[in-house]
């Protein structure tokens, strides 16, 4: 007779406290509830479900042997943190992750006192941790800083700065390195290759372990013998790890699935008196316990609803090529004809469509792992000796590489071209992935080229605009999700710069757009024709050089001039109104209205309620200049 099935602890469980008496048994029990749960809300909201995944053991045995939220717990990038979400009060909110007014995709401070730092961009978490670290210290509290970190976060130059200095400041924190093999698309780079190796090592925790108890049982001499023994030991089994170089005390690997293993060892990291720096290196599966994912490429690393029977992922109804896709044709297009063409992503090969340009010319494709900084700079080295690279990366995850973009490519006029996928606001992701800045930091730098795509047709000549320059540095900027439907052509043609275009000739309202948001000044021109309001809309295309002939022309012939972006304030308003004020065009009372996004971060939504709140609709637009005409003050969109 089968036994009597086992009472739910997760019903049992609120915050950790609730589960810290919990038999080893019940804790191996709360996490297959955990993995259960998981599975059951990502495939009603989508998500990050097979870094999650990865992680149900692991978030388990932490909060159950760390006093959370007192002992701080840091989730690098934070999209493996739902199990985290599930044992810290937020079970019951679990079903609105990512969605309008529900709970973040990541770890967020203003969400929970268990999420102690937040996050989205990756590898942080080490420093942020060591932050913690010393403040204690300098506090005199005794509290655990625990920092969890995948194989992926580590490929980033900011990992080890935060390592190297740890390693230094011989502050007592606790790194757990999540080695799943994988980033997003499986790892690249030198580190990945060296965590392998460590994995495939016989695990030598045992010897390491005995050798440093012992040199805690006898007088100094033995001890210095037993600590050489244990380098000993180390250096035999793995060459001495690269950790240790820095100043960690390792240990590992260990399996991240196996609570029997990871109790006691997490105990012993808490109990211990070692001052130093610890780095735990935990073997773990990305998408574990769930068959579809583990089966997936990419181990269901974000995913649409699905069916929790067959993994079936909600599909969207067939439309219009993406953006993403639309770019990558494009380049495939330049490239054939330009064997100088080059193209880096920072361990975003899908994400940036540049699977399918590696398919095609796999030695002009470099992914450098998570590491947007290295990828500008690398690509400034080539552009040095004549290649025409592209550099193709997120506009948010730009941000991370700024000083590069300033003084290795635009200082020097070097000829990189950046491809800036999900410019504007981002939906799901929310204010961490929003593209909302790029305009405005890259506006600000002399002699770069500026181009936003207003439809895929756009998207392909701008393409191939910027492979056309070749004297100074350039970059477009383009949306996520579909484009409107245009018949393409094979390839792009190249653009005159610093030159827009007028789609509707009228008298009494103009309207300069940038970027995506053209569709919705052309709804809006229409509704303002119905009332009678004569109104052009032109298409800026470039945001630097700007067509300063069209912009006048535009502010003479009208007595509203509105300009719209998908961007923050600083942008393409901000040059328009530059120049006007410069040319002395503002003087005679044109009401100028700049429509950009509102001077704060938009949350989690869908992209069209998002775009609502910002006030960058075409009813937003209607309302705009119809109160620009009344000499209105501009209406601030509403607040969500
Ligand atoms: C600075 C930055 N660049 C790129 C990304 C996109 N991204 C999100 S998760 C991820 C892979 C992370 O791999 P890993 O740390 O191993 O975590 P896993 O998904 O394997 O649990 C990437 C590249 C990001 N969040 N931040
Ligand atoms: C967690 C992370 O940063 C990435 O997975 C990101 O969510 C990808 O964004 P897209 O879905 O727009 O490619
Ligand atoms: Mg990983």
């Amino acid at each position: 007779m089968s036994p009597p099935p086992a009472t739910p602890l997760l019903d049992r469980v609120r915050v950790p406290a609730d589960m810290r008496n919990f038999s080893a048994d019940q804790l191996k029990q709360l996490a297959d509830e955990v993995r259960a749960e998981t599975i059951s809300a990502v495939s009603v909201t989508g998500g990050h479900l097979g870094a999650s995944l990865g992680v149900v053991e692991l978030t388990v045995a932490l909060h159950a042997v760390f006093e959370t939220p007192r002992d701080r717990l840091i989730w690098d990038v934070g999209h493996q943190a739902y199990p985290h979400k599930l044992l810290t009060g937020r079970r019951d909110r679990i079903r609105t992750l990512r969605t309008g007014g529900g709970l973040s995709g990541f770890t967020r401070r203003s969400e929970s006192e268990y999420d102690p730092f937040g996050a989205a961009h990756s590898s942080t978490s080490i420093s942020a941790g060591l932050g913690m670290a010393v403040a204690r210290d300098l506090k005199g509290d005794t509290r655990n800083v625990i920092a969890v970190i995948g194989d992926g976060a580590m490929s980033a130059g900011m990992a080890y700065e935060a390592m190297n200095n740890a390693g230094a400041e011989k502050s007592r924190l606790i790194v757990v390195l999540n080695d799943n093999d994988m980033s997003i698309a499986p790892p690249v780079g030198a580190m990945s290759a060296y965590l392998s190796k460590v994995v495939s090592s016989r695990p030598f925790l045992s010897i390491r372990d005995m050798m440093a108890k012992l040199a805690r049982r006898f007088p100094a001499p033995i001890e210095r013998a037993a600590k050489r023994a244990d380098e000993y030991a180390r250096g035999l089994l793995t060459g001495g790890t690269l950790f240790e170089e820095l100043g960690f005390y390792y240990v590992g690997p260990i399996d991240g699935h196996d609570l029997d293993h990871l109790l006691p060892v997490l105990r012993n990291l808490r109990d211990t008196e070692l001052h130093d720096p610890i780095l735990l290196h935990v073997v773990t599966k990305k998408g574990k316990g769930y068959a579809p994912a583990e089966a997936s490429a990419d181990k269901y690393h974000g995913v649409q609803k699905f069916n929790v029977i067959t993994g079936e992922q909600q599909k969207a109804p067939p439309g219009p090529p993406s953006y993403t896709k639309v770019f990558a044709n494009a380049l495939i297009a330049e490239a054939e004809a330009d064997a100088r063409i080059v193209a880096i992503n920072a361990a975003m090969p899908s994400g940036t469509g540049l699977d399918a340009f590696g398919k095609r010319f796999p030695k002009r494709t470099f992914d450098v792992g998570i590491a947007e900084q290295h990828a500008v700079t690398f690509a400034a080295g080539m552009a040095t000796e004549g290649m025409k690279p592209f550099c193709a990366i997120y506009s948010t995850f730009l941000q991370r590489a700024y000083d590069q973009v300033v003084h290795d490519v635009v200082l020097q006029n070097l000829p990189v071209r950046f491809a800036m996928d999900r410019a504007g606001l981002v939906g799901a992701d929310g204010a961490t992935h929003a593209g909302s800045f790029d305009i405005a930091y890259l506006g600000c730098l002399p002699g770069i080229v500026l181009m936003a795509a207003s439809d895929e047709a756009e998207l392909m000549h701008m393409v191939a605009t910027a492979a056309a320059i070749d004297d100074r540095p350039s970059a477009f900027r383009y949306p996520r999700g579909e484009g409107i439907g245009l018949e393409l052509p094979k390839r792009g043609t190249p653009l005159e710069i610093g030159k827009g275009r007028v789609l509707r000739e009228g008298t009494k309202v103009a309207i300069l757009s940038y970027g995506a948001r053209l569709q919705e000044c052309l709804k809006a021109a229409e509704e303002l024709g119905a009332k009678g309001l004569s109104t052009t809309v032109a298409d800026a295309r470039f945001a630097k050089p700007l067509d300063t002939a069209l912009v006048e022309r535009l502010a003479r012939e009208h007595e509203v001039l509105i300009t719209i972006e998908e961007g923050s304030v600083g942008g393409f308003g901000s040059f328009v109104l530059q120049h006007l004020a410069l040319r002395g065009m503002l003087d005679a009372g044109l009401k100028v209205r700049p429509m950009c996004l509102p001077d704060r971060f938009i949350d989690h939504d869908s992209p069209k309620k998002q775009y609502d709140e910002a006030g960058l609709n075409a009813a937003q637009i209607v309302a705009m200049a119809v109160s620009a005409l009344g000499s209105g003050v501009a209406v601030a969109p509403a607040r969500a």
